[in-house]
């Protein structure tokens, strides 16, 4: 990869937002040509220099882009992510629920090894999913995958209709079920544990604990796996975005790690 790379941002929220103000800040050497939004007739006056607006899977082709980073909603993934794909360019995947659609990570996984580029997963809000996929090289027995989030972060998701967000006094256990159900049923929340089950036992054995704290100012995740090589237990506990409380810092962070490391020497 050479430091010419092109990119474009799918979605223009929390997360991009906050990569391309990393990325600037770092004065990293990326050229962001496009950001696709689903209204490109409205104002904006945040954009990154030069970058175009497109709305459509269609336009990816004509913007030069040589990686695409998706970070808008799930029903965005399969359509921009078989157009990048298809147009020769790397994509990059954060509304990771989206693969829980085996036909659909099949496609796109096809798609990547026919053109020669990737399907790329980062580890979103999570760290020490290398160390899972290694271990997964070994027969797993067990992963479970812990979700702690203040109750704010919790609004405007089905965790309302199971219990009263207001009225906690203490941390409540409000789902419990594979990654495939935790990604069905709270897509905004519960992308994390398919990355978990993508670098582990899957999304049908892999266990989802989804926890309300009021206590709790920050968005924790704690997975625990063992199997053949071992133990691993891991706590992380990230500041949530400020334009968004349900996703983590560290999930812009990851990306801009990614990005950084297409044109880095040593690749960490
Ligand atoms: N992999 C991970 O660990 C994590 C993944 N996520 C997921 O990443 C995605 C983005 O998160 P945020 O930036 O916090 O959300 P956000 O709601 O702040 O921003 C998403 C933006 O994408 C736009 N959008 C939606 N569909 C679109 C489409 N088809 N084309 C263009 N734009 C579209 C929305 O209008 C919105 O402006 C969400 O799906 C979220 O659930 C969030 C946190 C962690
Ligand atoms: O940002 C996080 O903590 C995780 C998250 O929202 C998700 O996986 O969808």
């Amino acid at each position: 990869m050479s430091e010419s790379e092109a990119i474009c941002l799918v979605g223009w929220g929390a997360i991009n937002q906050r990569v391309a103000a990393l990325l600037a800040e770092r004065g990293s050497p990326f050229d962001i040509v496009a950001v696709a939004v689903r209204d490109p007739a409205r104002e904006r006056d945040d954009l990154p220099l030069g970058a175009r607006l497109i709305s459509q899977p269609g336009d990816l082709a004509a913007t030069g882009a040589t990686l695409v980073v998706e970070a808008a909603g799930r029903s965005s993934v399969l359509p921009f992510g078989r157009a990048a794909l298809a147009a020769g360019m790397d994509f990059a995947v954060s509304s990771t629920s989206a693969l829980v659609d085996t036909a659909a990570l099949s496609e796109l996984i096809a798609l990547a090894e026919t053109g020669g580029r990737q399907l790329l997963v980062p580890p979103g809000a999570l760290g020490g999913v290398d160390a899972l996929a290694a271990a997964s090289r070994l027969n797993l027995t067990d992963v479970e995958h812990r979700i702690v989030k203040p109750p704010r972060a919790w609004r405007g998701t089905a965790a309302e209709t199971l219990c009263d967000l207001d009225a906690l006094q203490a941390p409540l256990s409000f789902f419990q079920g594979s990654a495939r159900e935790a990604a069905d049923r709270f897509p905004q929340n519960a992308n994390v544990a398919v990355i978990t089950s993508l670098a582990g036992i899957g999304v049908d054995r892999t266990r989802v604990t989804l926890i309300a704290d009021p206590e709790a100012r920050l968005n924790a995740h704690e997975i625990r796996a063992e199997g053949d090589f071992g133990l691993l237990e891991i706590r992380l506990q990230n500041r949530p975005l400020a334009t968004n409380p349900k996703s983590s810092e560290m999930t812009a962070l990851n990306i801009v790690r990614l990005i950084e490391n297409r044109a880095a020497g040593l690749v960490l």
